[in-house]
């Protein structure tokens, strides 16, 4: 049950609630074993300060020092195990829930990455979970352990003499409510730190992509202006923040001085008027510092709880996020793609695509072509499932898209991006994704296919070398042709191409058509063109206008029609022959 509710409270997997539970029991053990000191120096006392109401032990001094290395010995393992417990469990956790959100981000529909900033994910995956660590560390385990061993001891104490401890105690709960009174502040701050802290991640990373324009626009010194403003501003969060958190904490902390007075105007009266024997009174203000001294770092650490569980909100919802799930298992009877009054927005208020039907055959070349905005990248993120129709239909093979799990039927598709995603790894590497089984000997050879092997040749260490951060070493159209070469060797029976050839020079065009020509044989293939002769020797051309099909045929079909397609290509055939 206490596993249970841990779980709930911190987002902690099976393992880590049980393992916090068990750094909560040994911290709640060692703030006890820490009394342990002060009972033997009470015995000790108690033998030249006889006291009715105190258990005297009759022990000579080397009974004593065996008694102080017993409690050391106690203390020492009791610090080994919560060690052991917290620190163990609190890493183990946190890659735990690195890999957890990684893995749910994964499986997130890209509806989820539209909506939400990239650099405020990795803060959430990165840094929320590193300040989760000293939270699960320190914070939880200690102030989880003084409030029992607070609640047990209180109980004690009151046992042995009632105002001198209502005088010891009564400042911890107004101590623990000044804290707490300043939550909802501290929360807020809390969030406003993290959004002010992305702005200015972001103009960072802003400013690194762009230094080209800025630098090219004479535009540095007005952005880094705007940029220091978005530094300043995150730092005056913080200091406002830390004076919330501080001076409720100090408060807090100088409330529990008040205790310390409180015992000795209570404990002297009744001193003096024969109540309590000078012992107890010891025993009371010794008490009181060992008492309040982890009070202390506990208001630190409910203040520190509160942050923490800003972050866990944030954990949690994309936790909760629904996924795009489906059966790994489908029978689809071949791979035609075919869209059943397809309808489509990425927000509620505008639709993108309304009533779309066409049928992309197996063995054919579907083209979509219009002008720009008109829906046609939408309708390949459709058909690849990245997204889900809001209305209508789409199916592979006869099997809806909405039924099948993503990551399975992904593997049936090669795709080329208008906007060629390259990894800081060898050039091999990066035409092998996606097809890890794949030999050198077949790298190569599609490779060959795509125009690679000449630029590849004249690379330092040819295959091997290594391409920058999103192929930053390489112009466009060799990015280009590393994705073509991508695509060839994952060899699937669908294929989409998102303006595969724009950044090729007409003769690499031309031989790579050649080499997707082979490529697309038998196979569905979905092309986004707004070349015209790219798409010349289509099967058929689909014609979108402001997220509707407009036309619909083969080229010859079209050309027989006065409609968009023939504009189109009259247009560009015009601007073909028009010089700078
Ligand atoms: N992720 C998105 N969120 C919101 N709106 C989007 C998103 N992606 C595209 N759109 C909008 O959807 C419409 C269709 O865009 P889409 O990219 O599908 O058109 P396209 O025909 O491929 O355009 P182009 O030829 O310029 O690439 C546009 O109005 C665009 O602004």
């Amino acid at each position: 049950m206490i596993d249970e509710y841990l779980a709930k409270k911190f987002a902690l997997s099976k393992q880590g609630s049980n393992n916090l539970k068990k750094g909560i029991i040994y911290t709640t053990l060692l703030d006890f074993s820490l009394m342990l000191p002060v009972i033997l120096f009470v015995l000790f006392l108690s033998q030249y300060i006889p006291d009715p109401s105190i258990i005297s032990v009759e022990l000579d001094l080397i009974g004593f020092i065996i008694l102080i290395i017993i409690v050391l010995g106690i203390i020492y393992i009791l610090k080994s195990k919560q060690y052991h417990f917290i620190y163990n469990a609190t890493y183990e956790e946190s890659e735990v829930r690195r890999i957890t959100l990684a893995e749910k981000l994964r499986k997130l529909p890209m509806s989820f990455f539209e909506k939400k900033n990239l650099s405020d994910l990795t803060t959430t995956i990165m840094g929320d979970c590193t300040d989760l660590e000293h939270a699960f560390s320190h914070a939880v385990p200690e102030l989880a352990g003084s409030v029992i061993s607070l609640v047990i001891i209180s109980i004690g104490i009151l046992l042995f003499n009632f105002p001198l401890s209502i005088a010891l105690l009564w400042v911890i709960p107004v101590s623990f409510l000044i804290v707490i009174v300043s939550k909802s502040i501290q929360e807020k701050n809390s969030e406003k730190i993290i959004k002010k802290r992305r702005t200015g991640t972001d103009g960072i990373q802003e400013s690194i992509e762009t230094i080209k324009e800025l630098k090219a626009y004479n535009y540095e010194d007005d952005y880094l202006k705007g940029l220091n403003r978005k530094i300043k501003n995150i730092e005056s969060s913080l200091i406002r923040s830390e004076l919330v958190t501080g001076t409720s904490v100090i408060s807090g902390q100088m409330v529990l001085k008040l205790g310390i007075v409180s015992v000795m105007i209570v404990g002297s009266t009744l001193l003096v008027s024969g109540q309590i024997s000078l012992l107890m009174f010891i025993l009371y203000l010794i008490a009181a510092a060992f008492i309040y001294l982890p009070i202390q770092g506990a208001l630190e650490f409910l203040a520190e709880i509160f942050m923490a569980g800003v972050k866990i909100k944030r954990m949690k919802k994309i936790e909760s996020q629904a996924v795009q799930d489906g059966s790994i298992e489908y029978s689809n009877k071949g791979y035609d793609i075919t869209f059943k009054d397809v309808s489509f927005n990425y927000k509620e208020d505008k639709d993108i695509l309304k009533n779309i039907n066409f049928n992309a055959k197996q063995g054919e070349v579907t083209a979509l072509i219009g002008p720009s905005g008109g829906g046609k990248s939408t309708i390949s993120k459709l058909a690849a499932r990245f997204w889900d129709a809001n209305e209508g239909k789409i199916t592979l093979g006869g099997v809806d898209l909405k039924t099948i799990d993503p990551e399975a039927l992904l593997k049936n598709y090669a795709i080329v991006f208008q906007d060629v995603v390259l990894f800081n790894n060898t050039v091999k590497e990066n035409i092998r994704i996606g097809s890890h089984g794949a030999s050198d000997e077949e790298v190569y050879e599609v490779a060959k296919l795509a125009r690679c092997d000449k630029f590849v040749k004249n690379l330092p260490n040819g295959y091997d070398t290594l391409i920058g951060e999103n192929g930053s070493l390489l112009s466009g159209g060799e990015r280009q042709r590393i994705s073509i070469a991508r695509a060839l060797l994952k060899n699937a029976p669908i294929i989409l191409l998102d303006e595969a050839t724009a950044s090729l020079d007409v003769e690499n065009e031309s031989e790579i058509q050649k080499a997707l020509s082979i490529l697309i044989k038998n196979k569905t293939v979905i092309v986004i063109a707004h070349r015209m002769r790219t798409i010349a020797n289509a099967d058929k051309i689909v014609v979108l206008k402001e997220g509707k099909i407009v036309e619909k045929g083969s080229p010859q079909e079209l050309n027989q029609i006065d409609g968009l397609y023939k504009k189109m290509v009259d247009i560009q055939n015009k601007t073909g022959k028009w010089r700078l």
